[in-house]
C-alpha cells in the first residue's frame, strides 16, 4: 500500500488526477490536500469521496508548520503537487498571492519532503505539475516549445510557476531528491472553473451575456482534454526517470476567436437556437497586459519515451464539455455563487 499526497486535488486538473488514481489504483491510499479556495471544490469529487482509499485534508501549503506536521504524521511515499493559483488575470491584479502559494507553498512541500524522507530519496518521488507558460511566447510560425526551450515567463503567474520549477530542480540537484516535472498546455473539460476562456464562454452564452475576447482574439493556445492530461500525469509519475521533465500538449492549436466561433456553433446546436445566435454575443474587449501570443507544445519526447498520446479529437471533446456543463447547471450556479464552499467546510472541518 503506497500513500500518495495529491495537493490541489479539489481543483480542476487536480480532481481529475485524484479520480484517476483513486479508481485505477485501489492499492494506493490517496490523500487530497486542498485549501478549498474559490476554485477548489469538493463537489468535483463527489463520486470518489466514499472510496476506502481516499481521504481529504483541508489545509494551506503556505503554512509550513502544518505541512511539516502532515508529512510527519502521514509518512507519504510520494507527492503529486498540483496546488496553485492558476489564473493569469488574477496574477496581474494580485501577484503576491501567486508568490505565496506557487513559490513559497512549493518550497514548503519540498522542505517537508526533504526532512521526512531522509535516507529514502530514491524510493519517494516528488512530482511537480507545471505549465507551458514558463517558456514565454512563440511567434505565429511552426516553432514549438520543447523540454530544451529556455524559460522566459512574462506574467506574474508564469513567473511564479517558473520559479517553483527551478526550486524543484534545485532540490533534485542539491539534495538528490527524486523529482520530476511536467509542463502542460491549456486544458479543457468538466469541472473547469468558469473564469477561464472555455467554461466562461459556455456560461455566458447560456445566460445570453457577452463573451469577452481580449484584443482581436488572435492569440493562439494549444488545447488538451483534461482527462488526457491526468493520464499523462499517471504515466509520467510511474515511468519517468528521476530528474526528468516532460512537455504535455494536444497538438491542437486554435486562435481564441476561431475557438469561440466553433464553440458558439456547438452551443447553438445544443440549445436549439438558430445558427449565428451565440456568435452575436462575441465582444472584443481590452487586451490582457503582457498577453503571450502563442503557446505550442512539442510532446514528442513523451510519446517516444513513455508512449503517451492525446486520445480525443478537439471537436468531440468540446461537444462532451458543453454537454457536461449543460447537464450540470447546479454545479455551475453553485461554484459561481460560492455556495459550495461553506457546505463542505462544515462537513469536513474535523475529518
Ligand atoms: C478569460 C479570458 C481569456 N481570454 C484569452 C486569454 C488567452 O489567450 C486565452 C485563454 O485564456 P485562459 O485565461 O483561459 O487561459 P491561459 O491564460 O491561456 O492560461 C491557462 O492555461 C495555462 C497553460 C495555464 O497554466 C493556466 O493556469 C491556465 O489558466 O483566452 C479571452 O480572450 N477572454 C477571456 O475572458
Amino acid at each position: 500500500m503506497k500513500k500518495i499526497l495529491i495537493t490541489g486535488g479539489a481543483g480542476f486538473i487536480g480532481s481529475h488526477v485524484v479520480r484517476r488514481f483513486v479508481n485505477t489504483y485501489p492499492n494506493y491510499q490517496i490523500v487530497n490536500l486542498d485549501k478549498l479556495t474559490y476554485a477548489g471544490n469538493l463537489e468535483n469529487l463527489r463520486d470518489v469521496e466514499q472510496s476506502p482509499n481516499y481521504k481529504f485534508v483541508k489545509g494551506d501549503i503556505v503554512d509550513a508548520e502544518f505541512i511539516n506536521n502532515l508529512f510527519t504524521n502521514e509518512n507519504f511515499d510520494a507527492v503529486i503537487h498540483l496546488a496553485a493559483e492558476s489564473h493569469v488575470d488574477r496574477s496581474i491584479a494580485n501577484p503576491i498571492e501567486f508568490v505565496m502559494t506557487n513559490v513559497v507553498g512549493t518550497v514548503n512541500l519540498l522542505n517537508a519532503a526533504r526532512n521526512s524522507w531522509k535516507g529514502a530519496y530514491n524510493t519517494k518521488r516528488f512530482y511537480h505539475v507545471s505549465t507551458d507558460e514558463v517558456y514565454g511566447t512563440l511567434g505565429e510560425g511552426t516553432e514549438m516549445f520543447t523540454e530544451q526551450t529556455a524559460y522566459d515567463p512574462h506574467s506574474p503567474y508564469s513567473a511564479s510557476k517558473a520559479s517553483s520549477d527551478h526550486f524543484v530542480r534545485a532540490y533534485h540537484d542539491t539534495y538528490g531528491m527524486d523529482c520530476v516535472i511536467s509542463n502542460c498546455s491549456n486544458n479543457y473539460g468538466s469541472f473547469h472553473f468558469p473564469e477561464k476562456l472555455i467554461p466562461l464562454s459556455i456560461n455566458n452564452i447560456k445566460n445570453n451575456k457577452p463573451i469577452p475576447i481580449y484584443g482581436k482574439g488572435e492569440n493562439i493556445r494549444d488545447w488538451l482534454w483534461v482527462e488526457d492530461h491526468a493520464r499523462a500525469i499517471d504515466v509520467i509519475f510511474h515511468k519517468a526517470k528521476t530528474g526528468s521533465t516532460y512537455n504535455i500538449g494536444g497538438h491542437n492549436e486554435w486562435t481564441n476567436i476561431d475557438l469561440i466561433r466553433t464553440l458558439c456553433k456547438v452551443m447553438d446546436k445544443k440549445l436549439g437556437r438558430p445558427e449565428g445566435t451565440s456568435a452575436q454575443l462575441i465582444t472584443f474587449v481590452t487586451d490582457r497586459a503582457g498577453h503571450d501570443l502563442r503557446y505550442a507544445i512539442d510532446a514528442t519526447k513523451l510519446k517516444n519515451d513513455l508512449g503517451w498520446e492525446p486520445s480525443l479529437q478537439f471537436e468531440e471533446g468540446l461537444e462532451k464539455t458543453v454537454d457536461w456543463y449543460l447537464a450540470n447547471e447546479e454545479w455551475l450556479n453553485n461554484v459561481t455563487s460560492g455556495n459550495y464552499q461553506h457546505y463542505y467546510e462544515d462537513q469536513y472541518q474535523n475529518r
